[in-house]
């Protein structure tokens, strides 16, 4: 019975959608974290730890949870120890997404059926270490067997690309693009902001000593990734704050800080909301998709922040108010330069229903052209996608989803497309079976496949020229 082939397909309907409409259907993994370079130069794992466990904060955050020492989750410890200290933690996972996902990797991969704990650890780590040996199974034919048609890492504007541009050259079976991730532009009191600006100096060729030649650099920064394919940008705005600011008074703020003084929290609030202004009229210029991924309450460990730095499992969830700095900042920017698409994912579920509201008040031109993201992180569960599917529906419309994306840091991630494949049929279903949508699997097969891939490959416009993997709608 468990991850059976109809698991989370309670009813006909639901298994008819995904067995014959969703499964199949290629995967556009819009948003992620994988590093481009591992992609290019497509070395085999050394092992499953290798492959599972280096940088997945999310079984980290479970193995701490379980009480494993910091030694077998970041530390020295073997990666056999690590992979046996994650395999203890497993039977307790129960009803977590990872029970699930973990065995779906093995699964679909590796093709091991058994139950991964304490005993089973010993024959799982040899049979999988073999297979990942094997030729099909580098960073790239793990890629290539997901069906993945594109990619789109996360990047920094400095970044010199390279790897896109070799992989554009290199790899036929899928396309990876880059995403316009400009943070550290906007983070201006971070302690490393003036040393980014010279590594944006020389990545654009143009002096950054002003906040004119800020925005110049991150311009020309923008034209080069788009060279490139990228057609996304990201921000991760974990609070978000609203203060209009005069040019001349964001050129004081700006040398300011470069003069190594510190800001009030008014001056980078304006900054912020200027810099994002601006950002938002280069990515309506560009056609580009906006992602904001906000409400993330980021290093609430100090002590494993000072030893392990972000993303390692110590983030929260904001429950600061939104709307007003939300529809100031959307509301300028359709005042003037004009909204990009834009995808609003916020790590705080409450906070969907407001968001649903606000972003109906931009729609126009793009069907769907205001997404509400699909379940973030912590939401990335089954009720957290159910959740954001609910109320999308109910508050948009549900057939011009965008759908999945991983978000992930590793290879073996393309799983929780299929996870969310099922979630959305298993929806489907029930609103059929409860005679709240037409019982008609030709309509429902067709929103399936849309909210699959359809739909993220007409939104998005990726440039398919001279790719055998051409994303066509
Ligand atoms: O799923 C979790 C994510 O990968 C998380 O690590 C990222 O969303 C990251 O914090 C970011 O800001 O991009």
């Amino acid at each position: 019975m468990f991850l059976n082939e109809d698991f989370m397909l309670s009813g006909e309907t639901a298994r008819l959608l995904f067995h014959n409409h969703a499964k199949t259907m290629p995967i556009i993994d819009y948003h992620c974290h994988l590093d481009p370079r591992e992609i290019y130069e497509d070395q085999p794992f050394e092992n499953l730890t290798a492959a599972w466990l280096y940088g997945d904060h999310y079984k980290w955050r479970l193995m701490r949870a379980n009480g494993v020492p910091e030694s077998h989750i970041t530390g020295d410890a073997s990666d056999y120890d690590k992979f046996l200290a994650w395999a203890r933690t497993l039977p307790k996972a129960v009803g977590n997404p990872l029970y699930s996902w973990t065995h779906l990797e093995l699964r679909r991969f590796f093709g091991v059926e058994e139950m991964l704990n304490e005993a089973t650890a010993p024959a799982i780590w040899e049979k999988v270490n073999r297979k990942l040996a094997e030729p099909g199974f580098t960073r790239r034919g793990l890629i290539r067997s997901s069906g993945v048609k594109v990619i789109c890492t996360t990047d920094d504007p400095a970044d010199s690309l390279e790897y896109h541009k070799l992989l554009s050259g290199s790899e036929t079976a899928f396309q990876v693009f880059p995403t316009f991730r400009p943070d550290k532009a906007l983070n201006i009191d971070a302690e490393g902001f003036a040393a980014w600006t010279l590594k944006l100096e020389s990545a654009s060729g143009l002096p950054v000593k002003s906040y004119a030649g800020l925005l110049d650099a991150l311009r020309n920064r923008v034209a080069f990734f788009h060279e490139q394919g990228c057609r996304l940008s990201d921000h991760a705005l974990d609070v978000l704050r609203y203060e209009a600011g005069e040019a001349e008074a964001v050129e004081a703020i700006f040398a300011k800080r470069m003069q190594g003084a510190a800001l009030s929290p008014e001056e980078i609030t304006r900054y912020r909301t200027e810099l994002l202004t601006a950002l938002i009229g280069f990515y309506h210029d560009k056609d580009w998709t906006m992602q904001l991924h906000l409400h993330a309450y980021r290093n609430n460990n100090t002590p494993m922040f000072q030893r392990l730095g972000p993303d390692t499992g110590y983030d929260g969830i904001n429950d600061l108010p939104l709307t007003t700095a939300l529809s100031q900042l959307l509301d300028r920017a359709e005042s003037g330069s004009g909204l990009p698409k834009t995808i609003l994912y916020s790590l705080n579920p409450g906070d969907y229903p407001a968001l649903l509201a606000l972003l109906g008040c931009y729609q126009k031109d793009t069907p769907g052209k205001l997404q509400l993201g699909s379940g973030w992180w912590y939401n990335d569960t089954r009720s957290g996608m159910r959740q954001q599917l609910t109320l999308l529906a109910e508050g948009s419309l549900l057939g011009n989803f965008v759908g999945m994306l991983t978000d992930s840091r590793s290879f073996l991630s393309y799983t929780r497309h299929e996870y969310f494949r099922r979630v959305l049929c298993g929806l489907l279903g029930e609103l059929a079976e409860r005679g709240e949508a037409p019982d008609d699997l030709e309509v429902l097969g067709a929103m399936a496949r849309d909210i699959s891939y359809n739909n993220a490959a007409g939104y998005f416009g990726f440039q398919t020229a001279g790719s055998e993997a051409g994303v066509t709608a």
